[in-house]
């Protein structure tokens, strides 16, 4: 690939400050070589970024991509009557194929908004990790377990799978994907699993992701069963530490906060989500002024709805006010620092910067709309008020995945109309055998 310059915008700096400025991409290695001085430098290949704004691109540090065949399937109800009685059912029929139908769905809808890389929690995972090649954006991938009503050696199959799966997709993609080891929750998952499986996977130097304090019925059994609090309870069977990052963390003490920040854990935040679900809302501000590191995700689109990472930050800086009761708490910056670097360092890529040495993965935004006119605050702007549909291209690797906002990668209408048809078939099936 030769190399590429985006060039004649403003540029937003990993200090947050914006400078007009043209990137230089190196073609070989899919790394920012320079930020120069607009005009200074030269490349085969140019990506206008005039009246815009070059950002990293955005990270969704927690969704189930195959998901959007869900959307708008099952809403309104709280977690445990939503995948109990809706989504478990519906889900127990998807195929191989239906699941990259909905993933190519998804890294669409992510590729149009800006989003290059996000963190996954699903199956048939090795046809996620196809549609993440193909599509040209970055990913960390993974094989939850789940161990509740099924017998011990479905159980411990499933346990296994999420190691192999693991090892085996771990570097596909050129490099593009990375892996983790997912229990699903500390409910779902039994404690002698857990007990047998987080070892193989800290043996075998495998990143930990998993859902951990989401809603208070989650909770409460582990408290009543084991008399200590959940993430006391995943520091007992060492989950926790740098290489975990859990989704979530709503339902979290000061105790369980000051745990997080001492062992290095992260943690994805999903306002939509709790929101949706009505989870409750989580202490982001706490979290990290005791220095944890939090990322931004969208969850699944059946509980979103969107997987539009500009939503998330907004409703993030927004329930952050209303959690601490403060409007000064989670500010613009703190919101784009989290779902830029925060969500890199979660997902344990280099990027999440737009500088030298950084992987070259970037959005620009097109500041010509009125909803963001006059433009006394670019930052202010990326928190409050830019949409998905505001990106105009979209970088990962150092090719340029959408030009224009056409999708160079992926044939936007087939994936549409594929994943419409899987939708509905699946749907077929649930019902009929209902
Ligand atoms: N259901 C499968 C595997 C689980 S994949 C990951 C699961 O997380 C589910 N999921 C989606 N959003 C959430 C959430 O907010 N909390 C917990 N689970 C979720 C999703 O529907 C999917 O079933 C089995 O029984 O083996
Ligand atoms: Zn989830």
């Amino acid at each position: 690939m030769s190399d590429l310059l985006v060039a004649g915008g403003q540029v937003l700096r990993p200090d947050l400050t914006v400078e007009r400025a043209d990137v230089l991409v190196d073609g070989e290695t899919g790394d920012i070589a320079d930020v120069a001085e607009p005009g200074t430098v030269d490349a085969p290949e140019t990506l206008d970024a005039s009246d815009g704004l070059v950002i990293p691109g955005l990270v969704n540090a927690h969704t189930h991509v195959a998901m959007t065949l869900l959307r708008g399937y099952a809403d309104d109800k709280p977690l445990d009557a939503w995948l109990q009685e809706d989504i478990w059912p519906v889900e127990a029929e998807l195929t191989a194929d239906d699941i990259e139908a909905g993933a190519e769905l998804g890294i669409v809808e992510m590729i149009r908004s800006g989003t290059t890389a996000f963190s996954d929690m699903y199956f048939h995972v090795d046809r996620i990790a196809d549609a993440v090649e193909r599509a040209g954006v970055r990913a960390v991938l993974g094989h939850t377990a789940v161990t509740v009503g099924k017998d011990d050696e479905a159980a411990r199959a499933d346990c296994q799978r999420s190691l192999d799966v693991a090892n085996e997709l771990d570097g596909a993609a050129d490099g593009r994907v990375a892996t983790t080891f997912q229990p699903h929750s500390l409910t779902t998952v039994g404690e002698e699993y857990l007990r047998e499986f987080v070892p193989k996977a800290r043996e075998a130097d495998l990143s930990i992701h998993f859902h951990a304090n989401e809603t208070e019925n989650e909770v409460d059994p582990i408290v009543d069963e084991h008399g200590v609090r959940p993430l006391e309870y995943a520091d007992d069977l060492d989950l926790l530490g740098e290489d975990t990052y859990v989704a979530h963390g709503v339902h979290v003490d000061e105790a369980e906060i000051d745990l997080l920040a001492d062992t290095g854990t992260g943690v994805a935040h999903c306002p939509a989500s709790n929101m949706k679900l009505a989870s409750g809302m989580a202490p982001v501000q706490a979290l990290r002024e005791a220095g944890v590191t939090v990322g931004i995700g969208t969850d699944g689109a059946a509980s979103n709805n969107d997987l539009d990472a500009f939503d998330e930050v907004r409703d993030a800086a927004m329930i952050g006010k209303l959690a601490a009761e403060d409007a000064s708490a989670v500010p613009a910056e703190a919101v784009v620092e989290m779902v830029t670097r925060g969500g890199a360092d979660l997902l344990g890529f280099d990027g999440g910067r737009v500088a030298a040495g950084s992987n070259a993965d970037l959005a620009v935004v097109d500041l010509t709309a009125p909803h963001l006119t006059p433009a006394h605050d670019l930052v202010s702007h990326l928190a409050y008020a830019v949409r998905g549909g505001d990106v105009r291209h979209t970088v990962c690797d150092g090719e340029v995945v959408m030009r224009d906002r056409e999708v160079l990668t992926l044939d936007e209408s087939a994936v549409r109309e594929r994943a419409s048809e899987h939708a509905r078939d699946l749907v077929g099936r649930a019902e009929g055998d209902a």
